[in-house]
């Protein structure tokens, strides 16, 4: 895929070196799959279409066939929304096997020469993944094919096989020629491999007739393809992609919100200056210097006095801005930290459900809390400073000049509605249309974030053009929204001057008129002139600040709302705090009983059907199924991530109920629960942090558990010690983004030390060790087994697998089928009983069980 060079020797295709053709080419006519697949927040349809360089021109009939050929066409159909039902981000709303094999759709959509499967099947049960790869063989029949995997029965004799170790090629050969030889990488009892060359090995195997990749180009030769409408006329080496040390220039909206904040923060220490010059300037030199030019003797005095007033006055002025906007900036600050706070605090009391609504994903909320609530602060910094000075100016002035001239005073006054129906139509309009530009520019943020998440599927996808283009129609709309905003604002701006101008005529005609009729004396109405032109200088000061304070108004709704909405949650219903020394914490078995369950963002599809379910404690207990039968939904409500439902559908029945150790999960307190079971979730995540951080994780510092033997002791029950400590910092090396980069296995390994490191009293493997090769999948197993072997304080394991040596070392093995328990009972009982567990292994062309079936 060219993400990175080689360094060293070389690799060519059709006898080309890869860094002489052109990447845009390559990405184009290679298909890489990989294990964790990133889907993109948009509907099934656009995901699968995405595979397609024209994939607005992609018909439902394509997709649907795509989907058949994954074997996901029935699932999807059962959804309300069909091809249309939205992914969530990353494709959180899909099951593990889901995903893959909505990525195999796309894959097929886009049916290039070269197809990389990098372990891209692991998530799928037996029977999906036999029939999805045996879909894939006849579609890949005389093309290159490329499979990445650990699981060797998925290898026939005919394929090409290559097993890789530290990195070098050790064996290779038709797999049927390997086997003769004594070396069958298929086998599973390890004593028959090769122990010191096929040690953590991987396997890679190419589809069919044993040919140089480069035979495979032989109906679309390099050059042939490179004429086609997506590749570029001339073969290029790719520009070195580092970035050297320049800032990276910044969307239109970044730089906005940046030069916000800081120029709020500004905003604070410059405020006490300008206004001292503005007042000063304004209001009281104005009037008093008005008054002294009348005088017709010792004026030199006066302007003296008044000159020496006006300095007083003014560095009364500075004290008093100063303290103003000091204390409102503490004071919006601080509002707007106890608003965050008070937000994240509720946030995080939202059961699980809340955080899958689109509304509320990670880039919203992180937009609402760090982002815009810099922009708050300026609705308290910056208007509500204005505010107070303007109400105190405007009275203070109004006063004095209805004192001196009531009579000009109302007659000003009068005009007073026309510009506050001028302001507050400009509000209106400025909030409408800020909101737009908020929606604009949320937008963008999510394209961006969608792009760079996963920059591999962007890159392997040749998607850069399409997310460019998607970004750029974005930047349109906010720029359009944008002009709009700007035409409409300039627009009133407009109205507001030429309002000011005509409101200045008014005043001025009345009072040559009072003059003229001797009604009052010139000295007295040039003072009112002056207080007047002074206010409707500060009231227009306001309105200027109308789009800002708009913008910031719209936000701190945002915010406001999250720091202040319901927490309607099961999480802080449970009051039971569970204790970890007390030997007789959840040490019975769970119970699952008559639970039906639909996720709140997909209500008509039940995950769960009225599932009975008793899992023994201190023992391991596999749960199987086809891909999307439920099995990490149970999971997730061991977990308490979702309530369990209490609603009895069937009278007849007994009361639905989830039971852990004889205690109904709704009254258990879930923080204290959470603390005793740990999860090594299906894709392992890991932090930016050094191992040992990584592997300690969710322990308290001063916990009896962090110590270095411990975390040692783990690494080595999960078989990853020796390569940590080959590490260039050992434990301290930093991995995770930004750190190390190691690979899926090895991440999978560290997320299971940090799960053996707990102690829990529950421990969920959930497809644990899908990425892991035979050896280190055995290490798994032995330590699992010795824990629930050693004497005193057995945690119950769950492992949720598709794996048979998983399945058969388990004690108790439970097969769900479309939400339902279907058969339980131990791995050999199940297989005698020729059930479902046996169809499943059976049709995934499991040798052991199709002889079975001939006895
Ligand atoms: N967050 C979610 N929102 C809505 N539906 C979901 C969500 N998570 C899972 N589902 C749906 O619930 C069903 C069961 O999913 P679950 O992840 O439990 O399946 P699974 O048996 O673990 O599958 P796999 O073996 O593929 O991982 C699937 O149809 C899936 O699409």
């Amino acid at each position: 895929m060219r993400f990175y060079g080689p360094q060293n020797g070389s690799i060519t295709i059709d006898g080309n070196h890869i860094q002489d053709i052109d990447t845009t080419w390559l990405r184009n006519n290679i298909t890489f799959i990989q294990q964790h697949c990133t889907l993109f927040n948009e509907t099934i349809y656009t995901n699968v279409a995405l595979g397609c360089q024209e994939h607005e021109r992609v018909t439902n009939a394509q997709v649907t066939e795509c989907l058949e050929f994954a074997a996901l066409q029935t699932t999807i159909s059962d959804l309300a929304d069909g091809h249309d039902t939205r992914v969530g981000s990353g494709g959180s709303t899909l099951s593990g096997g889901q995903k893959q094999r909505i990525a195999i759709a796309r894959a097929r959509l886009r049916n290039a020469p070269i197809l990389i499967l990098d372990e891209a099947t692991s998530a799928l049960d037996k029977l999906s993944r036999s029939s999805v790869m045996r879909a894939i063989r006849t579609w890949r029949r005389g093309r290159t094919t490329i499979i990445i995997t650990h699981d060797l029965e998925s290898i026939q004799t005919d394929d090409f096989v290559y097993v890789i170790s530290a990195g070098r090629v050790v064996q290779q050969g038709r797999r049927g020629t390997l086997a003769s030889l004594g070396v069958d990488p298929a086998a599973k009892d390890p004593r028959n491999l090769k122990r010191q060359s096929l040690s953590r090995a991987k396997a890679t195997y190419s589809i069919g007739p044993t040919q140089p990749v480069a035979g495979l180009f032989h109906e679309n030769s390099v050059e042939a393809l490179t004429n086609t409408r997506n590749t570029r006329a001339t073969w290029g080496v790719e520009p070195s992609t580092a970035i050297d040390n320049k800032p990276l220039p910044m969307p239109p909206s970044a730089i906005e919100l940046s030069d916000r904040a800081i120029e709020s923060r500004a905003h604070g220490t410059k405020a006490p200056l300008t206004t001292v010059a503005e007042t000063s300037r304004t209001s009281m030199r104005a009037i008093l210097i008005f008054g002294t030019f009348s005088m017709t003797t010792g004026y030199h005095q006066r302007v003296l006095f008044y000159s020496m007033a006006v300095l007083g006055i003014a560095a009364a002025d500075a004290l008093a801005s100063f303290a103003m906007h000091h204390l409102l900036e503490s004071v919006s600050q601080l509002w707007v930290d106890r608003l965050r706070n008070e937000a994240v605090r509720r946030i995080l009391q939202q059961p699980k459900g809340w955080f899958d609504d689109i509304t509320n994903r990670p880039s919203r909320l992180l937009a609402s809390l760090d982002h815009n609530a810099e922009d708050i602060k300026t609705v308290v910094d910056r208007l509500a400073a204005q505010i107070v000075v303007v109400v105190a100016m405007m009275t203070t002035a109004l006063l004095w000049s209805f004192l001196t001239c009531w009579k000009m005073t109302l007659v000003s006054l009068a005009a007073s509605p026309i510009l506050y129906a001028v302001t507050k139509s400009f509000q209106m309009i400025s909030s409408h249309w800020e909101r737009r530009t908020d929606a604009a520019r949320a937008k963008i943020s999510d394209i961006l974030l969608e792009t760079f998440s996963d920059i591999k599927t962007t890159r392997s996808l040749t998607l850069e053009s399409y997310f460019h283009k998607k970004y750029s129609e974005a930047i349109n709309q906010a720029f359009y929204v944008g002009n709009r905003r700007a035409m409409f604002g300039a627009l009133f701006f407009g109205i507001s001057d030429s309002a000011v101008t005509l409101f200045t005529s008014m005043i001025f005609w009345y009072g040559a008129y009072l003059v003229k009729h001797e009604e009052w004396p010139v000295k007295s109405i040039l003072t009112v002139f002056a207080l007047l032109l002074f206010c409707t200088a500060s009231a227009t000061a306001v309105v200027t600040y109308i789009p800002q304070t708009s913008a910031a108004t719209g936000t701190a709704d945002r915010l406001l709302r999250l720091a202040q909405m319901p927490v309607i949650s099961h999480e802080g219903i449970g009051l039971l705090k569970l204790d970890r020394h007390d030997p007789s914490t959840l040490s019975g078995p769970i119970h699952f009983i008559n639970q039906t369950f639909y996720y709140p963002s997909r209500p008509k599809v039940a995950a769960l059907r009225r599932l009975n379910l008793t899992i023994p404690s201190g023992k391991c207990t596999a749960i199987v199924g086809a891909s999307g039968s439920g099995k990490s939904t149970i999971a997730a409500l061991i977990l308490g991530l979702y309530p369990p439902s209490t609603d009895n559908l069937n009278l007849s029945d007994s009361p639905p109920s989830l039971t852990l150790s004889g205690r109904d999960i709704r009254t258990l307190d879930l923080a204290t629960l959470r603390s005793l079971i740990a999860i090594v979730p299906q894709p392992p995540v890991l932090l930016p942090a050094t191992v040992r951080e990584n592997i300690i994780y969710g322990l308290k510092p001063d916990s009896e558990l962090v110590s270095a033997s411990s975390i040692e002791a783990s690494a080595r029950a999960t078989g990853i010690h020796e390569f940590i400590q080959s590490l260039p910092q050992g434990y301290a090396t930093l991995i995770g983004d930004g750190g190390l980069g190691i690979s899926g296995g090895q991440a999978q390994r560290i997320v299971i030390a940090r799960a053996l490191i707990q102690d829990p009293k529950i421990l969920i493997l959930d497809e644990a060790t899908s990425a892991l090769d035979h050896e280190s999948a055995e290490v798994i197993r032995r330590s699992i087994i010795n824990l629930t072997r050693r004497e005193g304080g057995k945690p119950t394991v769950i492992v949720v697998t598709h794996v048979e040596e998983m399945m058969s070392f388990a004690n108790h093995v439970v097969a769900l089928d479309k939400g339902r328990m279907v058969e339980e009972g131990s791995f050999q009982d199940l297989v005698d009983r020729k059930g479902k567990l046996w169809e499943l292994l059976r049709l995934g062309g499991n040798p052991r069980t199709s002889a079975e079936e001939n006895d």
